[in-house]
């Protein structure tokens, strides 16, 4: 017979200013250990984007907070996102979803999801769904 069945390996990053989305991404996670995937949560500052091209599914929890910003333990890794020198096709093999945390009530709702979109997109990301949360 062929080799055993790997389990399949997700990723789940988030990036919460007040506890909600990090509550979300471990809710995500269990769901997903119960369905028989190998899980990992981790906050985005806990987790080295440089780290990310090899990996085949990543969902990514984030809220918006402030004014429409992102929350402060995303800054790092955005500014390595955004960096120049990474090829428009350094996250093609990764699929990703983007769940996000609002309130409808502010101007700015959920636009850290369409930020996240795009600039993972830009790198030959395929999105799988994009899910806000409200
Ligand atoms: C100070 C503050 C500013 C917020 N600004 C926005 C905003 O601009 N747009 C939005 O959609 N939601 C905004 N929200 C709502 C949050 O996204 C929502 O409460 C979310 O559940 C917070 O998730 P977190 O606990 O992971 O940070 C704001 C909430 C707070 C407390």
């Amino acid at each position: 017979m062929g080799k055993m069945e790997e389990q399949p390996k997700l990723l789940i990053l988030y990036a919460s200013q007040t506890g909600n989305a990090m509550d979300a991404a471990e809710r995500l996670g269990r769901e997903a250990e119960r369905r028989g995937c190998s899980v990992t949560v981790l906050s985005v500052d806990q987790f080295d984007a440089g780290l990310l091209p090899p990996l085949k599914i990543v969902i990514f929890v984030v809220s918006t907070t402030g004014q429409g910003d992102s929350p402060d333990s995303m800054k790092v890794f955005w500014r390595f996102l955004l960096q120049r020198n990474l090829s428009q096709q350094w996250l093609k093999q990764v699929q990703y979803a983007v769940f996000g945390l609002g309130d409808s009530g502010y101007q700015k709702y959920n636009v850290i999801i369409s930020r996240a979109l795009f600039t993972l997109g830009n790198y030959g990301a395929y999105a799988i769904n994009i899910i806000p949360i409200h």
